[in-house]
């Protein structure tokens, strides 16, 4: 009722108990919100404070020298627009934006590309990459155009980007556009992993249009029509290893060195702008953080499907969801990308991608350093192996419920995995699964039906040998059930965007219902918290039988 004498005093006292009282400061927070966007602004624009933008005002292919950004506007769609979903949590806890503006049609105009709101400059980004392996040179946003910055009540920076917004420079052949399936997947995918603790671009929303955009989904020359859709995503920076490369490329040295002192100087406040190594440390933080990145990928199961530098981000979070898949059946060679005929980016092999991955941004930095520097370089890069294996072991302990280290982890995890492998077992419900066996259980291999993950791995012969390992181990440390279960809990998810997960929301939404997507992303919001009332859905279940002939491929 708009009287906070009450709950101010209510913070005071409540605040002797807890030092941040959530409840309440989420309250008074939610009172502020901003309720229209004609109140609503973007920041100042630390990009275009610091960087110049190519001055070329016509929009058209060509390659673009010696700058980060070309100006150009999202080309408006011509259809009617409908909002698909939207994240809640983002509107109010990063946007500062009231829900109920989600239903506003200037909302809708906005993230549809067809509004430019007071204070946005839109601008897309040159840069280039190594795909699968090779270089290939000048790519940039070629569907996707920055919006602006905004710095929210907490003082956190956030870039709006859209993505299926229309042709920029950098379109080459492509027609600007993405398509609803892919759209719905990044927005899912985004938001899923974020509430798994994995670093990650957040989504926003996703809109569809009745645009017509022409693709062949599988390169069978089955070419149709589908409908035009756009994401407005967000992330702290879009900058990739391949803004980086770029530059080294073409010889733009002046600009990569300030392009590089611009990633430390606001990225990476640890770092001594200042120190003659800066240059080396961030290399040092972005091989660390990756290599921390690739153990948490593993850890989920989740595999990228295009590990190119230039979907590898320079702040090491999680960008461009295009063919990704979760492991269902636990299958170290999973490739979700059908376009990957030598499986280069499975499962499996992404660690090792991402140490190819850093090797080419040494070479980006390469010019920056002196000799002794880049001898240095090569021992960071030597790091990321430890790196990636300490991670690896400190996630795969935290899993299993242990608590401490011990000599014997690598083997019980070891062998886990492999009788995972070889009798096919769901990845995410093993874990899980494991977490909801008491020490009885475990000491009696006791494991009800319900449990049916682990009813499969129980069929290898091994089963018994690693039941008794994990006992000795578990046992052997100061813990009871009780904490045990809810360590697993908090860190085996339940809920993860299955293939056939994603699939049936978008058949759905592709006929113009949207509830699944939306009931989906409430689901994902919470992976690691039962959510009884959601398990008729069958999302906590063997996935179905069709599920088996789904394929994902780069069109999109
Ligand atoms: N339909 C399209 N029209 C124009 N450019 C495209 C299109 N699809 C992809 N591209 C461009 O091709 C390159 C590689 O595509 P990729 O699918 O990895 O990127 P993306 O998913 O569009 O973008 P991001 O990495 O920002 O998520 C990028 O430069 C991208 O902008």
């Amino acid at each position: 009722n708009g009287d906070f004498s009450q709950c101010e005093a209510d913070v005071e006292i409540e605040e002797k108990k807890c030092s941040r009282n959530q409840i309440w400061y989420s309250a008074f927070h939610r009172h502020d919100l901003i309720a229209s966007l004609d109140s609503w602004g973007f920041s100042d624009s630390r990009l275009l404070d610091n960087f110049e933008v190519e001055l070329e005002e016509r929009n058209y292919v060509r390659q673009v020298k010696n700058v980060l950004f070309s100006k150009v506007l999202p080309t408006p769609l011509q259809t009617t627009v409908k909002l698909v979903a939207v994240s809640s949590d983002l509107l109010e806890n990063v946007l500062d934006l009231d829900k109920s503006i989600s239903e506003t049609e200037h909302f809708l105009t906005f993230v549809s590309g067809n509004t430019i709101l007071p204070g946005s400059i839109p601008i897309s980004h040159r840069y280039g990459g190594h795909q699968f392996g090779e270089w290939s040179d000048q790519l940039g946003d070629g569907r996707a155009h920055l919006l602006g910055e905004y710095v929210n009540r907490n003082g956190d920076r956030w870039e709006l980007q859209l993505k299926g917004s229309g042709l920029t420079p950098y379109s080459r052949r492509g027609d600007g556009r993405a398509v609803l399936r892919s759209s719905i997947r990044e927005f899912l995918c985004s938001e899923a992993m974020y509430h798994l603790g994995i670093p990650t671009s957040r989504a926003l929303s996703v809109i569809v249009s009745g645009d017509p955009v022409w693709r062949d989904q599988f390169y069978d020359g089955h070419a149709k029509t589908e409908k035009a859709a756009v994401v407005l995503r967000l992330a702290k920076s879009w900058f990739r290893i391949g803004s980086l490369e770029i530059l080294a490329m073409k010889r733009e040295i002046k600009l990569l060195r300030r392009l590089t002192d611009f990633v430390i100087e606001n990225y990476f406040p640890s770092i001594d702008i200042s120190d003659e190594n800066k240059y080396l440390s961030l290399f040092s933080e972005i091989v660390s953080q990756t290599a921390d990145l690739m153990a948490r990928w593993m850890s989920v199961g989740f595999a990228h499907g295009v590990m190119n530098t230039d979907n590898f981000s320079l702040l090491s979070i999680t960008i461009d969801y295009g063919p990704f898949g979760f492991l269902d059946d636990y299958n170290p060679s999973f490739i979700p990308n059908t376009s990957d005929d030598e499986g280069m980016y499975s499962y499996e092999n992404q660690p090792d991608i991402g140490h190819f991955n850093m090797n080419r941004l040494r070479a980006a930095l390469w010019p920056l350093w002196n000799n002794k520097q880049k001898q240095l370089s090569e021992m960071i890069l030597q790091g990321y192996i430890d790196i990636y294996k300490t991670r690896f072991m400190e996630i795969f302990r935290g899993k299993l419920g242990f608590l401490s280290t011990d000599d014997k982890d690598e083997y019980i995890i070891g062998l886990l995995l492999k009788m995972m492998e070889d009798t096919r077992t769901d990845f995410t419900m093993t874990f899980r699964q494991l977490g909801n066996l008491t020490f009885q259980h475990i000491q009696n291999n006791n494991v009800s039906d319900a449990l049916w993950a682990l009813k499969t791995l129980q069929l290898h012969e091994k089963w018994n040998n690693w039941l008794q390992l994990y006992y000795a181990r578990i046992t052997s440390e100061d813990d009871t059930d009780v904490k045990r279960m809810n360590r697993m809990n908090n860190v085996n998810p339940k809920y993860i965007l299955r293939y056939w997960m994603a699939e049936s929301a978008i058949r759905k939404a592709e006929d113009n219902d949207f509830s699944e997507v939306q009931k989906l992303l409430e689901i994902l919001q919470a992976p690691y918290t039962e959510q009884l009332d959601m398990e008729p859905t069958g999302y906590a279940d063997r996935p179905p039988e069709w599920s088996k002939k789904l394929k994902v491929s780069c069109s999109s």
